[in-house]
């Protein structure tokens, strides 16, 4: 049988993109447990100081020595695990051996580079047409990418009722990603966890993870695919009122009815739904694009779409509004590890399109309200208006505007 792509076979990071950092004395974490032969659990075990905060013991400054128990990442203390091919989902990892709950199981491990670099390699691999997502996030500036050099843990497919899950972990003095048991897993098991894959254009892959509770798509849950498919309703054509007048029915008042507070405050929402910002997918079938290509991504917001007309003056309020969705993803990013998905420039599923806007409101598009009702002049026969009208100040004044809204 045919094996997977490539790859180079590493058990720790590589770190040619940057140095790995040179851990200072001082900033050493020193336990205080104490190793006793009838205690196994004394040389750092659950209530060991650094186990508590995520943190390896250094070799060398551990007071356990030989016997701590805190040094797994460093000493690859894998689970016993093996690939094997899935359906549909490529190839995955199964345990091949019973695997405790809580129990540390592999580090995923690859090349850490930059956010930046993430987002340039992702490009260049989605050109190349590499259809697995290896890239995660580290922190808000760091991925680790194991495309091309990783550990097994590349393999470990994406579920949404996972028995892994991924802890960050810092270990002389970098943060390093491993994937732990959320439960007791026996052998033959596939292990997953939930990739928190974070959606931001492009094709959307159905997930394959059969889990009950599966929310459909890899990124389902992201704030991206979330948007869009929101903005993809909200231009459903069974929702448009372009077409539809002023007021619908015989029932509704005229315009020329309402009290003056009535309108200013229709019209002051109708200013502000024009000058909101709507991003709305160029071509709604993209968003009915259920390919199975999984290409990695990184998002890519520099490269937006612009299309329609007022980009010009938008732009600035487009850029603030671009700024604060990656302020608000990079701090996500601080708090998970999520594999990252990328927009993919040459899909029709993300052309932003910029609504025109005389004066730009900031509105994220989440709140985006549905567009508002034409103001078209409803032609009115004036003379029966003012019968009908019981004052006659009422009648002199409506005579007396009768041009204005007479048709002529
Ligand atoms: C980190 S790789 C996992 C290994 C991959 N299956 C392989 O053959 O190399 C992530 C990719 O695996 C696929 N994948 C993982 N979980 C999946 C799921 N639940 N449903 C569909 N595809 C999945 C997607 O293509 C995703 O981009």
């Amino acid at each position: 049988m045919e094996g997977p792509p490539p790859y180079k076979n590493i058990q720790q990071n590589d770190f040619s993109y940057r140095k790995h950092k040179k851990q200072k004395e001082e900033d050493i974490a020193i336990c205080n447990c104490k190793y006793e032969a009838n205690d196994p659990d004394s040389a750092c075990g659950e209530r060991c100081l650094n186990v508590l905060t995520s943190t390896e013991c250094t070799p060398g400054y551990c007071p356990c020595g030989d016997y701590c128990k805190n040094q797994r990442f460093q000493k690859c203390d894998y689970a016993k695990s093996k690939l094997f091919k899935t359906e549909g989902r490529g190839w995955g990892l199964l345990a091949d051996e019973n695997i405790k709950a809580g129990q540390f199981i592999i580090e995923y491990c690859g090349e850490v580079i930059s956010w930046k670099e993430a987002r340039r390699r992702s490009q260049t691999y989605e050109n190349q047409g590499v259809k697995d997502a290896f890239i995660i996030s580290l922190n808000a500036h760091e991925s680790i990418d194991a495309t091309k050099k990783g550990s097994l843990a590349r393999f470990i497919n994406h579920s949404c009722q996972p028995n892994c899950e991924t802890r960050k972990w810092t270990v002389l003095g970098e943060l390093r990603v491993g994937i732990f048991a959320k439960q007791d897993i026996p052998a033959g098991t596939e292990l997953a966890y939930d990739y928190n894959f974070e959606w931001y254009g492009g094709a959307k892959v159905r997930c394959l993870c059969g889990a009950a509770c599966c929310s459909g798509f890899l990124g389902a849950k992201s704030r991206g695919f979330q948007e869009d498919t929101y903005l993809w309703e909200d231009d459903d054509a069974r929702y448009s009122v372009d077409d539809i007048p002023l007021y619908d029915s015989e029932e509704d008042e005229p315009a020329t009815n309402l009290p003056k507070n009535s309108h200013s405050s229709k019209h002051e929402s109708n200013t502000e739904v024009k000058h909101d910002y709507s991003m709305t997918s160029g071509d709604g079938s993209a968003s009915e694009h259920y390919s199975q290509s999984t290409a990695l991504a990184v998002e890519q917001l520099g490269s937006i779409k612009m299309e329609g007309i007022a980009v010009n003056e938008a732009s600035i309020e487009v850029n603030e509004e671009k700024k604060l969705y990656l302020q608000d993803t990079s701090q996500m990013f601080a708090h998970k590890n999520a594999m990252i998905s990328r927009i993919r420039s040459n899909t029709p599923c993300r052309n932003y399109h910029i609504a025109p806007s005389p004066k730009p409101k900031k509105r994220s598009a989440r709140y985006r309200t549905r567009r508002p009702k034409r103001l078209a002049q409803k032609q009115v026969d004036a003379k029966l208006v003012v019968q009908l009208l019981g004052s006659k100040e009422a009648q002199e004044e409506v005579f007396t505007n009768e041009s204005f809204c007479h048709p002529t």
